[in-house]
């Protein structure tokens, strides 16, 4: 069997691959297996992404922490990827306010383990199953301020969207100061050369206000449920 040090692409081999990529593809399942066991139960949930390196003390910790607290007093559980920064904000808000907090962590070199506010927690081995997780149980994602992982969360989650292999949920991003560079340079450029469709810009969301981002999930909940659609 394959050891947490020995990585997806390593190929350095070609016999190797026969024998422990066929076991890798046990283990892969073993993760889908185990999450969908988990989570099954999971009442409606929300995703939130954002910052491993926020301090406690950074707004966008204030505002995943308020979040997490109103996500929680509307009836969502909070689904993060259960680390540091704005996770840990997001999850903490969440339990404080009573609800359910979940944390679907990742092994890396540097892990830190599930952070201590997660009451449903499952380590994943797999960025790809991990994501697979945090689509198949959430009604929305909230994205916060942060760096590679969160924009590689924030763009599966729309090209999910766009390309239909998902039902249409909400995709908001808080922060307006930090987010609206990348904004208008998918409006002055991807939208201008054509990369993508005026109607495409529709899919992601932008405000400052927590409660604003919960009345969008709520409404895109109540639309799904009278008509089938968002
Ligand atoms: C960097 C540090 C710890 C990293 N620990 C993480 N634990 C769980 N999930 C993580 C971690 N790092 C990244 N992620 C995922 O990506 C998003 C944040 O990445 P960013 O590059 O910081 O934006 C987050 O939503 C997670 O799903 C020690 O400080």
């Amino acid at each position: 069997m394959s050891t947490a040090d020995e990585k997806l692409l390593d190929s350095h081999h070609r016999g190797e691959w026969k024998t422990k990529d066929a076991w890798r593809a046990l283990r892969i399942l073993s993760e889908f297996v185990e999450g969908f066991d988990t989570l099954a139960d999971l009442p409606p949930a929300v995703s939130v992404f954002g910052s491993a390196r926020s301090t406690p003390d950074s707004p966008e910790c204030e505002l995943a922490a308020d979040l997490g607290a109103a996500l929680a007093e509307a009836g969502y559980a909070v689904i993060t990827g259960g680390g540091p920064g704005v996770m840990e904000a997001a999850n903490r808000g969440a339990t404080e306010a009573g609800g359910m907090s979940v944390g679907l962590g990742i092994e890396l070199p540097f892990e830190q383990g599930l952070n201590d506010w997660v009451d449903i927690g499952i380590d994943f081995r797999y960025f790809f199953v991990r994501k697979t997780m945090f689509v198949k149980y959430a009604q929305a994602f909230v994205v916060l301020p942060g760096g590679f992982g969160t924009l590689d969360e924030l763009f599966e989650a729309i090209t999910l969207v766009q390309t239909k292999k998902v039902t249409r949920f909400p995709v908001i991003l808080i922060g307006t100061e930090y987010w609206g560079g990348l904004l208008d340079w998918i409006k002055s450029r991807l939208l201008v050369d054509g990369k993508v469709s005026p109607e495409d810009m529709d899919l992601i969301m932008l405000t400052d206000d927590v409660e604003e981002a919960v009345r969008l999930i709520v409404d895109a909940d109540v639309a799904l449920a009278e008509n089938g659609t968002r």
